[in-house]
């Protein structure tokens, strides 16, 4: 199916988020949508997909102007989208997930719906069953059932927001093939990310936005794609790209934390027996497939997990039964993936939250606040005001926001996915911040489905593989391939922790 954008425009307030777009989309293809963080990429696609309504411009789909007034109508005529964070239900199981969503012409009965279920999960080669609760599966097993539920309901066309951001390697390996198959099927595939390797490796067309508007547009058949991309999105003088080079690791005396034989649970998942330093000035890198264990240790190490059994000491101090507030004050911060769920709070604005956190004795000085959002804007580049609300940033900004607030006086960070959805230049200049305490002797623990970033950016790596840890291992000692093993368990004896 083809879609066509003519002259399409969203202005929010003064920002014109999106501006005069023109775009053919051809079907039977894969096409990437790339740009900097704020470029206007998540509101075209909201565009398209009914979930925002234009205020100029029209779009095109089979040669016909279509009118996309809400996400049914959108649905209704063919598009259909995949958010980033998946719109289901998780106390429900995958087939009663699809029959509250598509409407009754769909899918008319159970027995329908459930032949629908298995028969596209098995031709798409996704591994989801009727019966599995939502709940219990992984963020890529419930984009596959999204999937499932679009092209059920008659989708022709799919949109994914960063689709592989929060999934396995495997999964996205999975996904890739299933999009190039229903785009030889005839779909369009509209593909918005920040990975230059994903997008040069699937896509066949690739369309950049900068501030709103379209600044690149091309077939991907080109010599050295990723470069040509990386000048597309950020101009010819976008600099050096390559990760930053990794300065000396300060020798560590008393380790940032320490855990004597701690037991932990998390749902079904224990990490048992656990014994592990951690030390300051350090980056250690959490490597599993999802839901391997890291997160249970990330939510011990900032208090938001109690262990069952053992210790937990924070620089010789004993932290065993105290909660998350007791971390914070002893100078543990913890960035949460989930954005606006644990870390900030989508209707208030950028100086509100610097407000809150610098309340003294019950009161606010809001000038201050204001004066630290500003400041925070400017060195953090963040697109927004100080009184935008947080909700209304795109969601690089609400990252960048996210970690302008961590106090100067932070000794150990606890961060899941620092760099989601951030553009290439914003990663690495995280990285640059986050290596910069490191420097000054902060502890960095983070975890990440990349593992290039795990690679790039960590001292040490600690592997994760169905609740087993490994020991800590020093950055040198892995490559892309041993990892990748470890991760699947391979040999995994050979570098697990002993139990004590
Ligand atoms: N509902 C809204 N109200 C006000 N401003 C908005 C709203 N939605 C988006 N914006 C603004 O529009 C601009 C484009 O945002 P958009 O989310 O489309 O960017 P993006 O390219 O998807 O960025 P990212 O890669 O960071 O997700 C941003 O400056 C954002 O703050």
């Amino acid at each position: 199916m083809e879609i066509r954008v003519q002259n399409l425009t969203k202005i929010f307030g003064s920002l014109r988020a999106n501006d005069d777009i023109n775009l053919c989309f051809a079907g039977g293809q894969i096409h990437g949508v790339l740009g900097e963080n704020g470029a206007g990429k998540s509101t075209l696609m909201k565009l398209l997909s009914g979930f925002l309504r234009p205020d100029a411009g029209e779009v095109w789909l089979e040669g016909k102007p279509v009118a996309l007034g809400d996400p049914g109508a959108a649905l209704r005529a063919g598009v259909g989208m995949v958010h980033q964070d998946p719109l289901d239900l998780p106390g429900f199981t995958a087939l009663e997930n699809l029959l509250c969503a598509a409407p009754r012409w769909a899918l008319p009965s159970r027995t329908e719906a459930r032949n629908t279920l298995t028969i596209l999960a098995g031709r798409l080669g996704f591994s989801i069953a009727p019966d599995d609760r939502v709940a219990s599966l992984t963020v890529g097993q419930r984009q596959q059932l999204e999937i499932i539920r679009l092209l059920a309901c008659g989708a022709r066309a799919l949109i994914l927001d960063e689709p592989t951001t929060g999934i396995s390697a495997a999964q996205a390996r999975a996904l890739f093939v299933a999009l190039r198959r229903l785009a030889h099927e005839g779909n369009t595939v509209l593909f918005v990310s920040h990975k230059l390797d994903e997008v040069a490796d699937l896509c066949h067309t690739v369309s950049v936005l900068r501030t709103g508007k379209v600044v690149g547009e091309g077939q991907m058949a080109m010599p050295q794609p990723q470069e040509h991309l990386l000048q597309m999105m950020f101009g010819p003088s976008s600099g050096d790209h390559a990760p930053p080079t990794r300065a000396p690791v300060q020798p560590a005396n008393l380790p940032a934390w320490r855990l004597d034989a701690v037991t932990a649970r998390d749902g079904n998942l224990t990490l048992k027996q656990l014994n592990l330093s951690l030390p300051p000035g350090a980056v250690v890198g959490l490597s599993g497939l999802e839901g391997s264990g890291q997160q249970i240790l990330l939510r011990l190490l900032c208090g938001r997990v109690q262990p069952e059994a053992g210790r937990v000491l924070l620089a010789g101090a004993d932290l065993t039964t105290a909660g998350a507030e007791a971390f914070r004050r002893n100078g543990v911060e913890y960035l949460p993936a989930d954005r606006l769920v644990e870390g900030l709070v989508g209707p208030l604005t950028l100086a509100d939250h610097f407000a809150l956190l610098d309340r003294q004795e019950g009161i606010i000085n809001r000038r201050r606040a204001e004066a630290s959002a500003r400041q925070a804007i400017s060195e953090y580049q963040i697109k927004a005001t100080p009184v935008s609300p947080i909700m209304s940033l795109s969601g690089g900004n609400q990252q960048r926001a996210m970690l302008s607030m961590v106090p100067a006086t932070t000794r150990a960070l606890v961060c899941e996915q620092p760099t989601r959805g951030l553009d290439i230049a914003s990663a690495r200049a995280v990285w640059g911040r986050l290596h910069a305490r490191r420097d000054a002797g902060c502890a960095v623990v983070f975890a990440s489905a990349d593992l290039d970033e795990i690679l790039d950016y960590s001292d040490y790596i600690l592997v994760f593989f169905a609740g087993r840890v490994s020991r800590l291992i020093p950055r040198a000692e892995l490559n892309a391939a041993r990892l990748g093993e470890l991760i699947g368990g391979v040999d995994f004896n050979e570098v697990e922790e002993q139990a004590a």
